[in-house]
């Protein structure tokens, strides 16, 4: 008899999602040199995060996005009941993860739309593309969630503020810096052969030349906002991360967000929703079920 059960473990296709969305989050916070954000270098702008706490927070949120795919795959259909349920359960994860950072916001803005995501897939796994996906996304964002608290968020004040976008209007939209942003960016990249990390910066990049990321405009202001757009799009228009002279831009982009205390940290979390899309429709995830 042996100790350890050698037997591989079936998966079920909820804690396969879960594992996925998972992975994207660390594999976000992994990627190295973000400009500003927390990365394998260090903590960017932040003071009170640093890459185990990204990496704890992700592995707290697992229940959370294997509940929402088990929810999902119950209800069976788009409506307010299974909004309502994943409402409740993006709450209950967001307490696990200020549980678990001690009260630091690792992943809000994560759970919201890998949350959104995790559900859609999970409605239709065989209908994998990742603007069917996004869709499915958005018309669960668009319901309204009775039981949804309203405070006064960071997100909110800005929003208000400045007449742009935050976090639910980009889901409501089908996820657009996802889908005509980074995607196309990721899979460009990689065709010019410019290896993974670089197409993954890449892709995180081309989400920051147009996103109205809140956490930015929060911490930063207007003048945040455009620095972070203006220096991603010199990053890309000078070759991207794989170029020096890209490399050079990506490092005075990095100096002057930190300077700024400009956090990217609306568009991280939809580098991590793009790397999930990536791996759902690349295919074999799903059916593999196995590890
Ligand atoms: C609908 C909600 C997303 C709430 O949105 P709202 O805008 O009202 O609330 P915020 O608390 O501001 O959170 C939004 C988070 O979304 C990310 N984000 C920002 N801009 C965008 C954008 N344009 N598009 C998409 N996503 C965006 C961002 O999250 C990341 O940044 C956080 C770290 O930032 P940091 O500045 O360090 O932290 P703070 O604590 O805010 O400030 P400091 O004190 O440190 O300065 C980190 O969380 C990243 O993930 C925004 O923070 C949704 O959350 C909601 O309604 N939830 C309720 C439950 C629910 O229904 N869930 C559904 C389950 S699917
Ligand atoms: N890598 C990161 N650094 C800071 N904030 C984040 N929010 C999500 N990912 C992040």
């Amino acid at each position: 008899m042996h100790a350890f059960n050698l037997q591989p473990k079936t998966l079920t296709l909820a804690e396969r999602l879960a594992d996925l969305a998972v992975d994207a989050l660390i594999d976000e916070a992994d990627l190295s040199p973000k400009p500003a954000l927390v990365d394998r270098r260090g903590s960017g702008a932040h003071t009170d995060l640093h890459l185990g706490l990204m990496h704890a927070s992700a592995l707290a949120l697992w229940p959370a996005f294997k509940e929402m795919a088990e929810a999902a795959i119950e209800i069976g259909e788009i409506g307010l009941p299974l909004r309502e349920a994943i409402g409740l359960i993006g709450r209950e994860g967001e307490q696990a993860m200020l549980a678990t950072t001690n009260g630091v916001n690792t992943h809000r803005g994560a759970i919201w739309a890998l949350g959104l995501l995790v559900a859609a897939v999970a409605l239709e796994p065989e209908s994998s593309a990742a603007g069917a996906i996004a869709l499915r996304a958005a018309r669960l964002a668009l319901l309204d969630d009775r039981y949804m608290p309203r405070p006064l968020s960071h997100g909110a004040q800005v929003t208000q503020r400045y007449g742009v976008r935050g976090a639910r209007e980009e889901a409501q939209l089908g996820f657009p810096a996802v889908i005509q942003r980074a995607l196309p960016q990721l899979k460009r990249s990689r065709a010019a052969g410019h290896g993974e990390q670089n197409a993954r910066l890449d892709a995180l990049l081309a989400v920051m030349t147009e996103l109205s990321d809140t956490c930015v405009l929060y911490r930063a202001g207007e003048e945040g906002l455009h620095t972070m757009q203006l220096g991603a799009q010199a990053v890309l228009d000078a070759g991207g991360s794989a170029s020096l002279s890209g490399r050079r831009r990506l490092h005075e982009l990095d100096q002057q967000l930190i300077a700024l205390n400009a956090s990217p940290g609306g568009a991280a979390d939809l580098l991590a929703a793009c790397l999930f899309i990536d791996r759902i429709e690349s295919g074999d995830c799903l059916i593999q079920g196995v590890i």
